[in-house]
């Protein structure tokens, strides 16, 4: 039968696909329906055969498919190389009489015509396939970026068919070539250095001449040129630069200075020869020759030179040597006498440890335990107390006017001091009776002149501070005159116990108080409170410091009394002290 022509074709395969549900595109690549809808490849001839029957007989056809399912066509690539391929090795693809799939492909049917089945017309469209390829790849070769052709090599060829080993093996050739220009080009811009592990391993040409070229840039050899270091290739150096040179030498014929200046910059930058910058020219210095008797430039403290002012300096310099001692210094130097020292020692003044203490024999847990007799009982200690402080300790007077002052009636021992120095806690140590006199580690709490009645034998007086305390400044200033009147106008006044804080010694106020009390012919004593905080020789040194600037002072009662109302140490010397006066003195 003689095959339809291409409309009467086009026309029947309408009619079919209404009537199978088979699309264009399924015949096309040889897709069938079998009667399970599936779908089955089928060869050129059959289909060829198939085209024949429906052109004669519309009922007649073998495709029975129920369902009218669209399938895609599977035509690739891969069909028109296996054609392309058959062609390459002169085999037709249904030569021999082995059936074998082809393909129609879809660039060499433009039309949606299906081939001709004949093996002579699939040989000229491989052929021709072929060729349109290989023009393609030339062309490509030609005007692609050399970068472009090399990422393709060095990422596998991926793109690469792996049936086609013809092409193959060409494109590597053609790579090569490539590669060879590239490499050559890179080289001619001196950048051989970079991106070496990017290249190929194929490409061993390019790594020779790359070697070859690595070679010669290490052997460029740096020669001194007038001073300046320059690149020896002899191909670089160019025509301008030689009379950049050739400048450089007739300026320094020519100036001399101007040149060497300029070599200590580059000797600067470079390093260059040392030999022209020692040759330059040494400036010499400028001698200021000033007149003595000139006095047009003097200030007016400067004066004339003179061995006078020489002496001067020399005492300026004494003196500020024994100024800069400091206070702290110039008690460190104090040497305390031997009777002081063994003192401290006996009655453990200072700074000391329980442990201490409990190997004296001391219960450090009795307040002021160091008041108390060593390994003694209670009857003990209260056998030997002196009588006077055994009375009871009574508050009978408070007074912040000097008319609110109570009768003398008794001998009055009065404790005055700074702010926050323990004359209230010193108060409850002597009689031992802790509480009735009210302290505060605040400074400030004692505001009025308290009297303490110990029996009918003695009168104790606790005294407001002076100095800092929490306190209108008013209010300080009256008690403080308070306290004033009363160490220089009271009667009954036998001794002030005039406390001083161990750890910081006499102060301003301090001596404002022993002068005023020296003019009105009152009794002082000394006595170093808060022993316990610093070490015993500084308890030595203080009693030593304070003793030696009281010496020219009558009115003052040696010794100075060292006591610690905490430990109680020297609490017992200060209570004979007190008790003595308490027996002798007639009110
Ligand atoms: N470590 C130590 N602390 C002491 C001693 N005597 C007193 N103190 C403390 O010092 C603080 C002040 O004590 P006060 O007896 O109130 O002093 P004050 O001189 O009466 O003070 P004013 O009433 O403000 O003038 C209190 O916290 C006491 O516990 C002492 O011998 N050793
Ligand atoms: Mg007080």
């Amino acid at each position: 039968m003689p095959a339809p022509t291409g409309s009467a074709n086009i026309k029947l395969r309408k009619k079919l696909k209404i009537a199978n549900g088979i699309s264009k595109d399924d015949k096309k690549s040889g897709i069938n329906l079998d009667s399970n809808g599936k779908g089955v490849r089928r060869s050129k001839r059959e289909q060829n055969r198939e085209t024949e029957s429906y052109g004669v007989s519309h009922s007649g056809g073998n495709v029975s498919s129920k369902k009218g399912i669209r399938v895609k066509s599977t035509v690739t690539s891969n069909a028109a190389e296996e054609v392309y391929e058959g062609a390459l090795k002169g085999k037709s693809g249904i030569s021999g009489g082995k059936r074998k799939r082809v393909y129609a492909h879809r660039d060499m049917d433009k039309e949606g015509t299906l081939e001709d089945s004949a093996g002579s017309s699939r040989r000229r469209s491989s052929l021709k396939s072929y060729r349109t390829r290989k023009l393609d790849l030339e062309t490509q070769d030609k005007f692609s970026d050399p970068r472009e052709s090399r990422k393709k090599t060095l990422y596998g060829e991926a793109r690469r068919s792996n049936n086609s080993k013809l092409s193959e093996q060409s494109t590597r050739k053609m790579n090569l070539e490539r590669q060879e220009k590239f490499f050559d080009s890179r080289e001619s811009k001196k950048k051989p250095l970079y991106g070496e592990g990017r290249r190929s391993n194929n490409c061993e040409l390019a790594n020779e001449r790359n070697s070859r070229k690595v070679k010669e840039i290490r052997e460029v050899k740096y020669v001194k040129v007038d001073g300046y270091e320059e690149e020896e290739n002899g191909k670089r150096k160019s025509k301008e630069r030689k009379a950049l040179d050739q400048n450089r030498s007739k300026q320094k014929a020519e100036s001399p200075s101007r040149f060497s200046r300029k070599k200590v910059q580059d000797r600067k930058s470079l390093g260059a020869d040392s030999d022209v910058y020692e040759q330059r020219p040494k400036k010499k210095k400028q001698d200021i020759r000033i007149d003595p008797h000139d006095t047009s430039n003097k200030r007016l403290d400067d004066g004339l030179p003179s061995k006078d002012k020489n002496k001067e300096k020399q005492e300026d310099s004494a003196k500020d040597k024994t100024v800069e001692l400091s206070k702290n210094a110039q008690f460190r130097a104090i040497r305390p006498s031997p009777s002081i020292l063994s003192f401290v020692e006996d009655n453990l003044l200072g700074r000391r440890r329980d442990i201490q203490l409990k190997r004296a024999g001391y219960n450090i847990e009795l307040s002021a335990p160091l008041d108390n007799i060593p390994f003694s009982t209670s009857s003990e200690r209260e056998r030997i107390e002196e009588p006077v402080f055994r009375n009871k300790l009574e508050f009978f007077a408070a007074a912040k006017v000097s008319s609110s002052f109570p009768p003398a009636d008794l001998p009055e021992i009065a404790f005055a001091g700074r702010s926050n120095v323990g004359k209230s806690s010193l108060l409850n140590a002597l009689t031992r009776q802790w509480g009735v006199v009210r302290t505060s580690d605040k400074p400030g709490l004692t505001q009025a002149i308290n009297f303490f009645n110990l029996g009918s034998k003695m009168c104790l007086v606790d005294l407001p501070g002076y100095g800092f305390a929490y306190a209108k400044e008013e209010v300080k200033e009256a008690w403080e005159e308070l306290v004033k009147e009363y160490v220089s106008t009271r009667l009954g006044l036998k001794r002030v116990c005039l406390l001083i804080d161990t750890k910081w010694g006499m102060k301003p106020r301090d001596h404002e108080l022993i002068d005023l009390m020296e003019r009105a012919q009152t009794k002082y004593q000394i006595i170093l409170t808060k022993t316990d905080t610093v070490f015993p020789i500084d308890v030595a040194r203080r009693a030593m410091q304070i003793e030696e600037s009281l010496k020219t002072y009558k009115s003052v009662v040696q010794p100075v009394v060292m006591i610690s109302s905490k430990s109680g140490a020297g609490i017992r010397s200060l209570r004979t002290v007190l008790s003595k006066i308490a027996r002798f003195v007639k009110p």
